[in-house]
């Protein structure tokens, strides 16, 4: 549990952050300088508050009211930087090792653990020189969660790798999530990694948090389009693999009753996912369209339409309980003559559900890569 009200000042800007989250991961989603280091920051004691209170599965690290600030070691926050900033004179195991001594104490996480969930076994003699980004990131990872820390604060840990590395680390990631045991603050201004990896998404906007919650719910909000950016606005589909049809590279992912089909996913059936699905990649038709490509066809109801000027509107729709996003020209909402409460038929392209958009989950809240 991390409960979080503080007010703060950096340089020009004042910082007002009030959110809480049950665990696993919350992610901080936010444009650049909208205060998301700054806010970590104050979380790991590295900068102070004005005001407030914060505290850790119930242990306070700042109390403003009660005169609590605890030290930056006293708060046992491992941080993870943009820049993995290992020791560059130690090898992996020393920059691990050191980890360990440094925060030892009882009870401290196994290292093979550890080195087994970040996939560090082969580089353990390496010199930090000679590693790719995402090794050095992996062993930051690796060094934070051997200090046997309390919350891991991931701050924008992919941002200085190109998309290959990227998509090396996230499967670590994932696993790391899932894993942990620990609660992790991520911070990221990538929708795809946020929507990936969270439990609880807090939205950071020009300093202040104007919205937090479960992630397929801040998904689903259009009012926030400001903040979590139009283009890559989408909403999240939770189902069960229910088939897969080797023939064709497809697999069927049951999302409560109804098939949505998706490129290859390597998973077997049964095996609990979530898919990330862009408002751009999903159009409406009044009726079950015949002689079409796009596999993906479900009956929903509209529940809400974005009522903004400009080209588009933003609608929510219900399919089996879940919420669909998407965006359509105003031109066409007139058209087809749609409004909360129409049924309408959704499409879906399955080739816009790549890669990156989606995560197997094993357990309530469990997310590994696929
Ligand atoms: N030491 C400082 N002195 C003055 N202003 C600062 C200082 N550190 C940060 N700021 C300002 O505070 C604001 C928030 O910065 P912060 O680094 O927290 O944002 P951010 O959301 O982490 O951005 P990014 O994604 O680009 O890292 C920015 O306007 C920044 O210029």
């Amino acid at each position: 549990m991390l409960d979080v009200d503080i007010t703060g000042r950096v340089g020009a800007m004042e910082l007002q952050a009030a959110f809480k989250s049950s665990g696993g991961v919350t992610s901080l989603f936010g444009q650049s300088g909208a205060g998301k280091t700054s806010l970590t920051n104050m979380i790991a004691g590295l900068l102070t508050p004005l005001r407030g209170r914060i505290s850790v599965n119930g242990t306070t690290l700042f109390d403003a009211g009660k005169g609590i600030n605890l030290s930056v070691q006293k708060r046992r926050v491992g941080h993870v930087f943009q820049d993995a900033r290992l020791f560059p004179h130690l090898s992996v195991k020393a920059n691990l090792t050191y980890a360990r001594w440094a925060g030892r104490r009882p009870g401290t996480r196994d290292m093979d653990e550890v080195v087994d969930l970040l996939g560090l076994g082969n580089l353990l003699e390496r010199m930090p020189g000679t590693l790719s980004g995402g090794e050095k990131q992996r062993v930051a990872i690796g060094r934070a969660l051997l200090s046997d820390p309390r919350l891991l604060i991931m701050d924008e840990p992919l941002a200085n790798l190109d998309q290959a590395r990227r998509n090396d680390i996230l499967p670590y990631l994932d696993r790391l999530c899932v894993e942990a045991g620990i609660p992790i603050l991520y911070v990221s201004h990538s929708i795809e990694e946020v929507a990936r990896l969270s439990n609880t998404l807090v939205i950071l906007s020009e300093g202040t948090t104007p919205a937090f919650g479960p992630v397929a719910d801040m998904l689903a909000r259009t009012d926030l389009g400001k903040a979590t950016g139009r283009h890559e606005a989408g909403g999240l589909l939770e189902g069960k693999v229910a088939r897969i049809n080797p023939d064709w590279g497809l697999t069927d992912v049951d999302i409560g009753g109804a098939v949505l089909q998706i490129p290859d996913m390597a998973a077997e059936v049964g095996d609990a996912v979530r898919l990330r699905i862009r408002a751009r990649d999903v159009a409406l038709a009044l009726y079950p369209p015949e002689g079409l490509s796009i596999r993906n066809a479900f009956e929903a109801t509209i529940s809400s339409i974005s009522s903004e000027t400009g080209p588009y509107a933003e609608i929510l729709c219900s399919v089996q309980g879940q919420t669909l996003r998407a965006r359509i020209t105003r031109a066409s909402v007139a058209d087809l003559d749609l409004y909360p409460g129409r049924n309408v038929t959704v499409l879906i392209k399955s080739v816009a559900i790549d890669r990156r958009q989606r995560t197997q989950m094993h357990g309530e809240g469990a997310k590994v890569p696929l």
